[in-house]
């Protein structure tokens, strides 16, 4: 962990209750696809990463963005998920990651996407590197982009020195069997002249590798912070991009302020916060500003202010939502997906709960995006993990449209949760995909 923490660690506020979710992919998970003994290694895995995360998030002025960082890190090196170590190949037989991170508020990019890569061990921590970087004069090479992809950054990640392997290091067997059985299987079904609309018994299984994986943190500060990283698509096609390094699509951080009547405040809100709060939040112009008075400071975003002029009784609240997708990354692109999920939050005054269960939940926008196809293919099909804050008052959400989600999240007393299917036990589970879209 100690690449991830900072050297000296600034003080927490304590006012807002840090909680974590992680999720290590969503659908085609049932009964069939996931046997027992496979259930119980994810849930003990997930259990294990998430125990480790929450520990690293007691330390005092740890950020959101280091432990979402050192969870998808965890994530990405257990062969169990779509990611790192264990990532599915393309048609060619190669393994091209993708990553992204982004905060709700802090750092000057604010979010980084990084695909084609081949070579750096954990490509979150490439993602974090370019988003910190984004702080620095030309962001020491990098500029100010938020998308890279390919050998020129995998080149400035060795430069910064973060690890670099051999191709050999993704290599899983499984994930091989997987790729040359799903070529196997679609060499048969061109022989034999199936139809490209029926869904293979092959798609069923792999087509929707169980296993991007994911995490959203909420400090002590109040920033959100959303981590995800994928191999993509069982055997998509060179060069093919999905949702998870796509901004709005797999993944989104943003906050906002609401005006509310004082009356109708049921959370007390956020004092003024110290400049050692905005240090951690990247928030070096307005410190600046604040001790050159030639320089003009912009509101602090972690301030939640009282009008002191019209009306005494308007206060404004701070509202912060992060989330992480998995799933049909091509359909995830076509509805921006977590961007959408979080505007329908802003803009309708939906808790991300109800957002996330429009969108991802069953019978919701992303199942409606299928049309007719939906359940003979798999467009459409995924899930979302995500946390939202208004005041102090935090909440972590999470629904999909298939048979399950791997996720494991702390409760507000810091308890831990793990749950695979809707209820606890692999016996909860739908028997497989049929019985998933037949509602059984
Ligand atoms: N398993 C996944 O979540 C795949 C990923 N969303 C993609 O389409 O690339």
């Amino acid at each position: 962990m100690s690449d991830y923490t900072h050297t000296s660690p600034p003080k927490p506020s304590g006012l807002i209750k840090p909680r974590i979710i992680i999720h290590g992919g969503a659908g085609n998970i049932t009964r069939t696809t996931v046997p027992r003994d496979r259930y119980d290694a994810y849930h003990t895995s997930l259990l294990r990463i998430l125990s480790n995360a929450s520990f690293v998030l007691t330390y005092p002025g740890i950020s959101a963005l280091d432990v979402a960082t050192y969870a998808v890190t965890l994530l990405e090196n257990d062969p169990l998920y779509n990611s790192g170590h264990g990532a599915v190949f393309t048609r060619e037989g190669k393994n091209e990651l993708e990553a992204s991170i982004m905060v709700s508020n802090g750092y000057e990019k604010r979010g980084v996407g990084v695909m084609m890569l081949s070579h750096v061990k954990n490509p979150i921590g490439l993602a974090r590197e370019l988003l910190l970087k984004g702080e620095e004069p030309n962001g020491d090479g990098s500029q100010d982009h938020c998308q890279y992809s390919g050998a020129y950054v995998e080149w400035l990640a060795a430069k910064w020195n973060l690890e670099i392997v051999p191709e050999e290091y993704f290599f899983t067997q499984r994930k091989w069997d997987e790729h040359k059985r799903g070529l196997a299987e679609e060499q048969r079904r061109e022989e034999t002249g199936v139809s490209t609309e029926e869904i293979s018994e092959w798609e069923e299984e792999n087509y929707i590798p169980l296993g991007t994986c994911g995490a959203v943190v909420i400090d002590s500060f109040g920033t959100i912070c959303v981590a995800t990283s994928t191999g993509g698509l069982t055997n998509k096609v060179p060069g093919r991009i999905g949702d998870t390094p796509t901004m709005g699509a797999g993944y989104w951080a943003e906050e906002w302020y609401e005006e509310v009547r004082k009356e109708m405040i049921y959370q007390p809100s956020l004092p003024v916060s110290s400049p050692i709060d905005r240090l951690s939040r990247g928030d070096l112009r307005n410190l600046v500003g604040d001790c050159l008075p030639g320089i003009t400071s912009q509101s602090n975003p972690s301030e939640t202010s009282s009008s002191k002029t019209a009306d005494e009784k308007l206060s404004k609240v701070r509202h912060a939502v992060g989330l992480s997708s998995s799933g049909n990354g091509d359909s995830f692109i076509r509805m921006c997906a977590s961007r959408t999920t979080a505007s329908k939050s802003r803009f309708q005054s939906t808790s991300l709960s109800k957002a996330t269960t429009w969108m991802t939940g069953p019978g919701g926008e992303l199942q409606k995006s299928a049309g007719d196809r939906w359940g003979k293919v798999h467009e459409g099909t995924g899930g979302m993990i995500g946390i939202e804050v208004i005041g102090n008052k935090v909440d972590v959400v999470c629904d999909y449209n298939c048979g399950g989600m791997f996720r494991a999240w702390t409760e507000e007393d810091g308890s831990k949760k793990c749950l695979i299917f809707r209820e606890d036990g692999w016996e909860s589970g739908p028997k497989n995909w049929d019985s998933v879209h037949s509602g059984q």
